[in-house]
């Protein structure tokens, strides 16, 4: 591939991509609303420039052929801070990709787009969406928009449902946990299969306790490796008899679906304690 651009690439997902995904083209192009990112690799720019603004995307992603979009919010907020990054952010992306006649979107949706689901129910990629939260909505939001770009305009998107791509340092994590190889293989295989479509894929590990379902994507060839019970017997010895009746525990969307709409939904997350500073 000529040229690969990256949105929220000064994020920490972004800065775990950034070296792998430059293997991939002949020109990397990373972005960010953030001043700049340090290590560029030797075929690496970097371009500061905000996703609410479509002029800005369009200029961004001219003569790319595909388009990694990882920039947002990346928590519940109220409604005003979400509407730019995350809903306004989404369409700007995808209208840009079309305006420059991009292959594919690779887009880094949420399992919070299907986050009032039960956990006792095994979600496949075809759940319809059930949003625990305005974060979520907005997932729901880009990934209809991937869905109506490729029905209408011939542009393909793989939406990635990630669960949760942190070091697990609880009960729910042992099950959600993305690894950062696994995130970087996921995002390899939704850059390199051929044809996609608008496909969904959810972004966990191979996880005895993973709780959703990727046998629909079978067509994109992701195979995670990692798997969280390494985690699982000093979690479970320390975090305590979950309670039965907090949505928290019984959802998919774990405390985003327990928050109020507006509020953080990681304040309950402990979820720094593997960040190695790629910001
Ligand atoms: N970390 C996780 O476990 C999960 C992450 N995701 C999604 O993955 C993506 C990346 O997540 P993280 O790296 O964890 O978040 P992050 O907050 O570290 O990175 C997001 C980046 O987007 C940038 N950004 C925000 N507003 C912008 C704007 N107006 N213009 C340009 N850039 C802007 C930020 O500056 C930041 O660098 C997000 O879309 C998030 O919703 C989805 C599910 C789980
Ligand atoms: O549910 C989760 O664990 C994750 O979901 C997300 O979409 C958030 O961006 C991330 O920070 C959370 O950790």
């Amino acid at each position: 591939m000529k040229k690969l651009v990256l949105t929220g690439a000064a994020g920490r997902l972004g800065s775990y991509l950034r070296e792998p995904l430059s293997q991939l083209c002949d020109e990397f192009v990373s972005s960010d609303i953030a001043d700049n990112v340090s290590n560029l690799a030797q075929n690496e720019t970097y371009v500061k420039a905000d996703i609410t603004d479509l002029d800005a995307m369009t200029t961004l992603l001219e003569g790319a052929d595909m388009v990694v979009h990882f920039g947002a919010v990346g928590d519940e907020a109220p409604m005003d801070v979400l509407w730019g990054p995350n809903f306004y952010g989404a369409y700007t992306v995808w209208e840009a990709a079309y305006r420059n006649k991009l292959r594919r979107v690779v887009y880094a949706s949420s399992i919070h787009a299907v986050g009032m689901h039960k956990k006792t129910d095994f979600i496949g990629i075809d759940a319809p969406h059930k949003p625990d939260t305005f974060y979520g909505l907005a997932k729901c939001f880009a990934e209809d928009l991937a869905s109506l770009y490729w029905d209408k305009r011939g542009l393909e998107s793989v939406c990635m449902r990630i669960l949760s791509c942190a070091q697990p340092t609880n009960s729910r994590a042992v099950g959600t946990w993305l690894s950062y190889d696994d995130l970087i293989h996921m995002v390899e295989r939704a850059i390199n299969t051929p044809i996609t479509g608008f496909s969904v894929v959810y972004g966990v590990s191979n996880n005895d306790r993973a709780p959703v379902d990727n046998a629909k994507a079978q067509h994109l060839g992701y195979r995670p490796k990692d798997n969280g019970e390494q985690f699982a017997a000093e979690i479970y010895s320390t975090d305590g008899p979950l309670d039965p009746h907090d949505p928290a525990n019984t959802h998919h969307g774990g405390p985003f679906a327990a928050v109020e709409l507006g509020n953080s939904g990681m304040a309950h997350l402990n979820l720094d304690t593997d960040d190695t500073g790629k910001h």
